[in-house]
């Protein structure tokens, strides 16, 4: 169980009488996750999660936060994070709001910034179908779409600098083909940062860690029905397509292999497109997106595993399919260009 910091059932229901959201009924550690510590909490007025942050503080969290009551506010099924009563929140200026102002969904629990949200119901899938992948594509368009004025500026804190900053620090725990690996990818990736066409990818809000893992399907129904998507707190402004690479490398990829499985692509990409088409930088850029969303979680997968933090109980995720993964998609043959979505319905905006 990822339960980093023990919350006493008193301290949290406190918070949660504070809030308004009555007594505390049930309080129980969730298992899973590998960033925060997570309890189930039950109220008087509902069910929620409480999440205590182990790496991030108010500099970072009010982004996340707010971007999830924003895209709540905009009917995308994310958890609502619920306000403290006592914390007004920044005048309204609607064109910039500095990252780190004032946060009214920011709490304090045995001593680390936390939040209360709203509990999805649903369950994940692990082994997704093209149905389920086309919900997800389709979800995917519809947030970019409604955080587009989002107001707060944060880059993506686990973009290029952090891997550039990073990769010194895992390359001695690797052999040499694997040293070779990450510091080619990671000279090509700075060149693609550096180029016009990559200037010219649209931007916004993005998720950027929106795994099978942290979304959620209805149990009640026979067609799958995506109920929400959750854990924003790797979310930044970075470029739409490389959200949209995150997605294929995890919900469309057969995970023995680390190989693109076509069936789910197709299905994830073509529903992402009929919401919202892809430029022709885009298009062009989709091989180069795909292979950097390979190497940000071969890189933190690698930062974890060997440099880990103590836990109850802490399972690090295997950095190997990574290092597949990324080896599938920059070996030459790769050519996801050649899926009939990118080339026939995806048209340039
Ligand atoms: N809003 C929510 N509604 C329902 N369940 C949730 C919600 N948030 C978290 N959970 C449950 O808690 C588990 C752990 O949460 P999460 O994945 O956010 O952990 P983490 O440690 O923060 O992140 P990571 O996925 O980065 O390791 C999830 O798998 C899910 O079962
Ligand atoms: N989704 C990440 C873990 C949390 O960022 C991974 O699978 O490596």
């Amino acid at each position: 169980m990822a339960v980093f910091t023990e919350v006493g059932f008193d301290e949290a229901d406190a918070l949660v009488q504070r809030i308004g959201l009555g007594p505390l009924t049930e309080l129980r550690g969730i298992e899973g996750g590998i960033e925060n510590t997570n309890y189930f909490a039950t109220t008087a007025s509902g069910h929620y999660v409480l999440t205590l942050f182990e790496r991030l503080g108010p500099q970072q969290l009010p982004y996340y936060l707010c971007l999830m009551k924003h895209l709540a506010a905009r009917g995308m099924p994310v958890p609502e994070p619920v306000a403290d009563p006592d914390i007004a929140p920044p005048a309204d200026h609607p064109l910039s709001i500095p990252a780190d102002a004032p946060c009214e969904f920011l709490h304090r629990v045995a001593g680390k910034p936390a939040a209360i949200v709203q509990r999805l119901e649903g369950k994940s899938v692990l082994a997704p179908t093209a149905a389920h992948c086309a919900e997800l594509g389709r979800l995917l368009a519809h947030m970019h779409q409604a955080a587009r004025d989002f107001p707060r500026l944060q880059p993506n804190l686990r973009g290029l600098a952090w891997w550039n900053d990073t990769a010194p620090v895992v390359l001695p725990y690797l052999d040499a083909p694997q040293a070779a690996l990450l510091r080619s990818e990671l000279a090509y990736q700075n060149h693609v940062a550096a180029s016009s066409a990559y200037a010219a990818l649209p931007r916004g809000p993005v998720h950027a860690d929106l795994f099978r893992d942290n979304a959620m399907f209805a149990t009640d129904s026979d067609e799958p029905r995506l109920t929400g998507v959750f854990d924003f707190y790797f979310a930044g402004t970075d470029t739409w397509l490389f959200d949209l690479a995150v997605c294929l490398n995890d919900w469309a990829i057969d995970l023995p292999t680390g190989r693109h499985d076509a069936l789910r692509a197709d299905a994830l990409l073509a529903a992402y497109v009929t919401v919202r088409p892809l430029t022709g930088a885009e298009r062009a850029l989709l091989p180069a997106m795909l292979r950097a969303a390979a190497l940000r979680f071969w890189i933190s997968r690698l930062w974890d595993f060997h440099l880990p933090r103590e836990a109850s109980m802490l399972k690090a995720h295997d950095p190997t399919h990574f290092e597949r993964v990324l080896r599938e998609r920059s070996h030459p043959s790769a050519a996801p260009l050649s899926w009939p979505v990118a080339s026939g319905l995806a048209q340039a905006a």
